[in-house]
Parts: C-alpha cells; sequence; structure tokens
C-alpha cells in the first residue's frame, strides 16, 4: 500500500491506462476486460486489473489536475513497477479542424504549471510521450481506422481562465487543445524511467463551443480506449 493507492505489490499490472475520471475507469474494466479485480478504492480513485486480449493491463483513475496525476503516476512508477502510462483523457479543441470527438495523440504537452521547477533545470524542459507508445498506438489506430492527429497539446493548470482568449496565443503555435494533465505524467515518466502517452477524445471546442454531455464524456470514448487497450 502507498498513501494514496491500496494495492499490494503485484496486483497492479506492467501497462496501466489513467482517465481523469474514476468512474471512466469502472467503464473500461466493467466493459472490455475480463476478470476484473478492484485494487483500489482509496478517495474514489477505482483501480482495476484484468486481460485483454489475453494480456494483463490495469485501468485507474487519476482525478483532474497535474498535482492529482503527479501524485498517483509516481506512486504507479516507483512503488508498483508501472513501465507504460497511457492516459486516456478528454481535451478541449483550439482548432476549427479538430472536431468534438475526434482523438489526439499528445506528441508533446507544453504547459503553463511551473511542475518542472522542481527539477532546478538551467532552462525550459520538453515534456514528451515515449515514441514507442506513440508509434504502437498510431499502428493501432490505423489497423482499427481510427482516424487520429498527432501533435503538441496544452496542460494547463486552469479550467477556467480569467482571460478566455488565453488559449488562442497557444493556438497560433500549433498546439491542437488543451487539458490538465499529460505535462506531469510525462516529467514523472522521464524522471522515474518509465513510458507515457496520454491520448485524448476532444469533448469540447474552444472555436466553436460545440460541447459534449458528461454522460457522453464518461461513455463514448470508445475509439480513444480501443487504440490505448491495444498498448498492452
Ligand atoms: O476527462 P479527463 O481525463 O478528466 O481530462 C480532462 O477533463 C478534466 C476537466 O474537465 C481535466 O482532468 C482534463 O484534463
Ligand atoms: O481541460 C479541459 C478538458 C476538456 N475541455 C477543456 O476545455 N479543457
Amino acid at each position: 500500500m502507498t498513501v494514496h493507492i491500496g494495492a499490494k505489490k503485484g496486483d497492479i499490472a506492467e501497462t496501466i491506462l489513467l482517465p481523469g475520471d474514476p468512474l471512466r475507469a469502472r467503464f473500461v474494466a466493467e466493459k472490455y476486460l475480463e476478470n476484473p479485480v478492484c485494487y483500489n478504492e482509496v478517495r474514489g480513485m477505482y483501480g482495476y486489473t484484468g486481460h485483454y486480449k489475453g494480456k494483463r493491463i490495469s485501468v485507474q483513475g487519476t482525478g483532474m489536475g497535474m498535482p492529482s496525476i503527479g501524485i498517483y503516476s509516481h506512486e504507479l512508477i516507483a512503488d508498483y513497477g508501472v513501465k507504460n502510462l497511457i492516459r486516456i483523457g478528454s481535451c478541449g479543441s483550439f482548432n476549427e479542424n479538430i472536431k468534438v470527438r475526434d482523438v489526439l495523440l499528445a506528441m508533446s504537452a507544453s504547459t503553463n504549471s511551473n511542475y518542472a521547477s522542481q527539477y532546478e533545470l538551467p532552462g525550459t524542459f520538453a515534456p514528451t510521450a515515449s515514441y514507442e507508445l506513440l508509434e504502437k498506438a498510431k499502428k493501432a489506430a490505423d489497423e482499427k481506422s481510427i482516424p487520429v492527429k498527432v501533435g503538441n497539446i496544452l496542460s494547463s493548470d486552469i479550467f477556467y481562465d480569467a482571460n478566455p482568449d488565453a488559449w488562442k496565443k497557444w493556438a497560433a503555435l500549433g498546439v491542437m487543445g488543451v487539458e490538465m494533465e499529460a505535462a506531469a505524467l510525462y516529467m514523472n515518466a522521464a524522471k522515474l524511467g518509465a513510458n507515457a502517452l496520454a491520448i485524448l477524445t476532444v469533448s469540447d471546442s474552444l472555436v466553436t463551443h460545440e460541447l459534449t454531455t458528461s454522460e457522453e464524456r464518461e461513455k463514448t470514448l470508445t475509439d480513444m480506449i480501443e487504440i490505448a487497450l491495444e498498448l498492452a
């Protein structure tokens, strides 16, 4: 057991899917995994291990924001030996050509967070996905004929920004959209020697203001989930 995860050593697979929403973790376990066993209920942050196409895989909620995924990903890697961490999240789109329900592979994650300040670097770190996981995810998407866009996203500390136009500066640099966790996940993976990737489904557009409901966010993210499960 760790401070935030009530599992025993060995209860968690080497590859784990990480939605922000713990109910999405339960949905993935119940819909896709063979013989899922719940290993964590601490703080309602459900974690399950089961099998997908014969391969052992886990899925666990991380909560919202970089402090929260920073805690879970640290404990998963440092205390449970998890090697491959795949975030399955929702995001907002910054681009009129990236529409609600599109799937993005986050090759890199820019951020307005000061998470990297702990490393006391003499410069700026570029949080980057594992190339191996990124390549596998792209191949799985192609095999399933699911179109994906690969590029840079923004991991933001702010959901309700005081400046409603702040996102446009990131959009002008080609950033595809915004979520709130990938950069910290990529930094923890880099620091602790694991592989990480964020796969995101667009839940709303900052350009057109189109939205999905919270029920849709929980249940209709199947393209993203089915790509991620192939990474076991
Ligand atoms: O759907 P999840 O994985 O929670 O991701 C996105 O949704 C939350 C905000 O509504 C933030 O956690 C953001 O990153
Ligand atoms: O962080 C997020 C997630 C979904 N949609 C947004 O606009 N922001």
